[in-house]
């Protein structure tokens, strides 16, 4: 009751005769409703999910609308067995490219918190290592992925963020990853596949299987290295994810990739309310196309064999 009324007794500051500024001036080009700024890509899904590519936003006018919310941006990313050689690279990029003037948390998943490097944070961000168990396969290991980021979430970083990145570790940023990215649920369009029928996708096509998607279905084949939303839509993404991925645990079946397999058959039922294209998502291996003005998050090369054993 005390508290209640010394709070209550704060009295409102006149500030003068000043008019008080709503919303900062910004100058910037107009929108043209018959000039569209990209014409060579398809940037809005048939449900009207805008889909992320370089030159459809301005990142002035988003920062403007989303810097005076104060979010903190969390990412997960898993570092297990010998996977920790990726976190330096992965971090140091990312405090220079990933949302920028933000508060971030980073959440780092790993099985030896030993070898986690300490690297230099700029202010207002930071990182948490997460220690979890080792699973005995890569399999395995990339599909636990869905229950340990469900767990977590429930237990602390739903109270300490309010957007979650889900990212593989094996990746660098390059370029700009802004507030252009952030909404309810974001899925990031694979670079092996942006320009294939879906006939060709590789969903898991055993009907027996809780990710099977029938010919003939299917928008986007999505990367399993990407995606993310608001807090709570994380949740209830990857729990569902989960459920998906024990149900064939149960009848002795591992998708033909795992969680992949199972984010896409979830995202065909349930549509992303946002796409982020290949820019977000790319492999260094691959040629770059005209379309891909610039490439911001990219795997590394690496030997496959080596680091999975
Ligand atoms: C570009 C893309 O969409 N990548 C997907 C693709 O894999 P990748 O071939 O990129 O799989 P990957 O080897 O990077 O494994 C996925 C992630 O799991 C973690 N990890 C994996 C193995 C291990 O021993 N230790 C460890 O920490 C690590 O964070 C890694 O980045 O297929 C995988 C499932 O098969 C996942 O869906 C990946 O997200
Ligand atoms: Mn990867």
């Amino acid at each position: 009751m005390e508290k209640c009324k010394s709070e209550g007794s704060k009295k409102l500051q006149y500030l003068g005769d000043k008019p008080v500024q709503l919303f900062p001036q910004l100058f910037y080009q107009q929108p043209r409703v018959l000039a569209p700024k990209r014409q060579d890509v398809l940037t809005v899904t048939p449900w009207l999910a805008p889909i992320v590519w370089e030159g459809t936003f301005s990142p002035e006018i988003l920062d403007s609308a989303y810097m005076p919310l104060n979010l903190t941006i969390g990412v997960t990313a898993f570092a297990v067995g010998k996977y920790t050689r990726f976190v330096s690279r992965f971090l140091k990029s990312a405090e220079m490219h990933f949302m920028k003037g933000y508060r971030v948390n980073y959440y780092i998943f790993t099985d030896n918190p030993k070898m986690i490097p300490d690297v230099q944070l700029q202010p207002g961000r930071r990182f948490d290592v997460v220690h979890i168990k080792k699973y005995s396969s890569w399999q395995e290991i990339s599909v636990r992925r869905m229950e340990a980021i469900n767990l977590h979430i429930a237990e602390r970083s739903h109270r300490e963020v309010d957007y979650l990145f889900c990212l593989d570790i094996d990746m660098v940023f390059h370029n700009a990853w802004g507030a252009e990215t952030l909404g309810d649920m974001v899925a990031a369009i694979h670079p092996g596949y942006f320009n294939v029928p879906r006939s060709q996708f590789p969903y898991e096509r055993r009907s027996s299987s809780a990710a099977y998607i029938p010919d003939g279905e299917g928008d986007f084949y999505y990367g399993g290295a990407v995606f993310g939303g608001l807090v709570k839509k994380v949740y209830e993404f990857t729990k569902i994810c989960h459920m998906t991925i024990l149900a064939d645990k149960a009848n002795g079946i591992m998708a033909a990739w795992q969680e992949e397999s199972h984010l896409n058959r979830h995202f065909l039922t349930h549509k992303p309310s946002k796409l982020l294209s290949p820019e977000y998502l790319w492999d260094d291996r691959k040629p770059k196309p005209p379309e891909i003005f610039l490439i911001r998050f990219s795997t590394v090369d690496k030997n496959y064999q080596e680091v999975r054993n």
